[in-house]
């Protein structure tokens, strides 16, 4: 069972902390994006715009289901995952982190030229669409909630490290 799941839209920081508070607790880092992303042979934009959001979303479902069961260090889900239904059930074993960020951090973290599907077009104005409707998903999900906002990921990974010992 994974030592902890952090969850939070595109530019919480879900990778970089992730990556960050593994290498403190001594484990790895799963990142679910990546894990599709390597099995596709191409990236997450590329899946979008070649097979849809919904076989994303569906590659995505298996992807996590299995990173929950296999991984026993720090698993990274993607900005969307707790979309889907069976996710949010199966992340109820789970120790949970909602990293939080705001509009303003979030834009300037993805880049306003960010190639992230979901954002193409307007990136302040879909961030801040996106953070309005899934805030209240990635809150029913978590253990704890962390807020990012200027913060560096080096003082957010402290925080989690003892969250997660104590
Ligand atoms: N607390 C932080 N302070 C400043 N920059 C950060 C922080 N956390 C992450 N970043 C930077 O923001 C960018 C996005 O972070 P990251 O890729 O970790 O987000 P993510 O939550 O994994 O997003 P996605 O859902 O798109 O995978 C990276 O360039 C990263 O270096
Ligand atoms: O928030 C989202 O829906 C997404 C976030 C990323 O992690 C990727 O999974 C993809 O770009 C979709
Ligand atoms: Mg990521």
């Amino acid at each position: 069972m994974p030592a902890v799941v952090l969850v939070g839209p595109m530019g919480a920081g879900k990778s970089t902390v992730g990556a960050l508070l593994a290498s403190r607790l001594g484990v790895t880092l799963r990142d679910t994006d990546q894990d599709i992303a390597a099995a596709a042979g191409k990236s997450v934009q590329d899946i979008f715009v070649d097979e849809g959001e919904e076989h994303f979303r569906r590659v995505e479902e298996e992807a996590v289901a299995a990173a929950l069961a296999e991984h026993d260090g720090v698993v990274s889900l993607g900005g969307g995952a707790v979309l889907a239904d069976q996710t949010r059930i199966l992340l109820k074993e789970h120790t949970v982190v909602y990293l939080r960020v705001g509009v303003a951090d979030a834009v300037k973290r993805v880049g306003l030229g960010s190639g992230r599907p979901l954002l193409l077009g307007n990136v302040r104005g879909r961030i801040k669409a996106l953070l309005e409707e899934r805030a209240p998903i990635y809150e029913s999900v978590a253990t704890f909630v962390v807020d990012t906002d200027n913060r560096s990921a080096e003082d957010v990974a402290d925080e989690l490290v003892e969250k997660v010992r104590a």
